[in-house]
């Protein structure tokens, strides 16, 4: 099947290009003129950055990064940073990413700062990287305080999505992808919820056309609320804007700092859509039917839907950090429907507190 092309509206406008065996045009998006290329990589996938497509007479800087969250740490920068140094990397060189979002962010976050910024293309290697963490050039890393507190909006000239890369992907991480594609679901596009309620299987399945279907609508859906706000400043008409992309967010980054990020990312996810879900019910805002619908839809695909694993107060002093929190004000994406996200500003604490006891297996 021939490759989908969907574009995000950027300063630069780039593209995403989704389908099987689609790293053809990794050269053109790199550049033909520029010699040299920073690969920043997830562990273990040398022989990957060997078989890139069109890198071969070039300079290639093969840059392996700790797994997962190990990668988004201060000292990882400063390392990657001192190898571009000691390469002479220059602002006509170009960085590219390969691996899941933990190294779309951190290799972002490279391509970000040195030197004041330079061309970054993104080859995400998971569902979560393709549908969510590649697109939209939020990049970043994690601090003692909190989740990707540290940080620099830089957007990619290109992501390539091969599903391909996929047909190595542990199942925990295909499942742990789909809670932001379900995610994508809920906040704009309830036809990813019928496709994978109907299959949930097919949803988890590299080869299945229906994973190929949830990823291009997820990534549209994200495409369409990054290009209309960028920078997370804000809305129209009622709209959250970018921040109706953190639906279930606020719990989930303090679920991952509280547990040392032993939980995964889309894991985490999934609780704090179950969790603001009943938030939105409690506070009657979102009707029982689709509050419900959430831990169904989720437990199909095998995420969580249940947890009790740190107290409220701690999770709550973390929630208050939140990049959507304004001084005092605690700021929570809910539903007021289905593709209905608007803001709960300020919610009652003890709401919040029956709405964690809720959570509780
Ligand atoms: N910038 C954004 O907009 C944004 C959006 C969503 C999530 N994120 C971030 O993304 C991160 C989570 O990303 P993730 O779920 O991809 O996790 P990850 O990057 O930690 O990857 C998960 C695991 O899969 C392995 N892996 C990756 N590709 C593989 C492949 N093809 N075959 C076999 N193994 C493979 C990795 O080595 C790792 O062990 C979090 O840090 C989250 O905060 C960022
Ligand atoms: O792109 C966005 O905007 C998102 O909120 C997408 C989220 O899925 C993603 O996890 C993001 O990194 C969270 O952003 P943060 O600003 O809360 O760190
Ligand atoms: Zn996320």
């Amino acid at each position: 099947m021939a490759e989908t092309t969907i574009r995000v509206a950027a300063a630069a406008p780039y593209d995403v290009v989704v389908g099987r065996d689609v790293l053809g045009t990794l050269p053109d998006l790199v550049g033909a003129e520029v010699r040299r290329v920073a690969v920043v990589h997830a562990p273990g996938m040398e022989t990957w950055v060997d078989r890139l497509p069109g890198l071969g007479d070039r300079e290639v800087l093969a840059l392996a990064l700790p797994d997962g969250e190990a990668a988004k740490t201060a000292d990882v920068a400063v390392r990657v940073w001192e190898a571009l140094g000691e390469a002479g990397f220059t602002r006509s060189d170009v960085v590219v990413t390969l691996g899941g979002g933990a190294t779309t962010d951190m290799g972002g976050f490279i391509a970000a700062t040195w030197l004041r910024g330079v061309r970054v293309v993104h080859v995400p290697t998971t569902v979560l990287g393709m549908v969510d963490a590649a697109v939209g050039g939020k990049t970043g890393m994690n601090t003692g305080a909190g989740k990707n507190l540290v940080g620099a909006f830089h957007e990619p000239a290109g992501v390539l999505c091969d599903l391909a890369l996929l047909d190595t992907l542990p199942r925990a991480e295909l499942v742990s992808g789909m809670a932001e594609v379900v995610k994508c679901g809920f906040i704009a596009d309830p036809t990813i919820l019928d496709l994978v309620e109907a299959d949930p299987e097919a949803a988890l399945d590299p080869a299945s056309p229906v994973l190929r279907e949830l990823v291009e609508r997820a990534v549209r859906v994200k495409a369409v609320v990054v290009s209309a706000d960028l920078r997370e400043t804000g809305g129209s008409d009622g709209h959250p804007g970018r921040e109706a992309l953190n639906y279930g967010h606020t719990l989930a980054h303090a679920i991952e700092r509280a547990t040392g990020y032993t939980v995964r990312h889309g894991e985490a996810v999934a609780l704090g859509m179950v969790f603001v879900a009943e938030v939105a019910r409690r506070a009657g805002r979102l009707d029982e039917a689709t509050a419900a619908r959430h831990a169904s839809t989720l437990a199909l695909v095998g995420l969580p839907t249940r947890w009790r694993g740190a107290p409220f107060e701690e999770l709550l002093a973390t929630m208050r950090v939140d990049k959507k929190s304004r001084g005092d004000l605690l700021r929570l994406v809910v539903l007021d429907a289905l593709a209905a996200p608007a803001i709960l500003a300020g919610p009652d604490e003890q709401l919040l507190r029956e709405a964690y006891d809720a959570l509780a297996p």
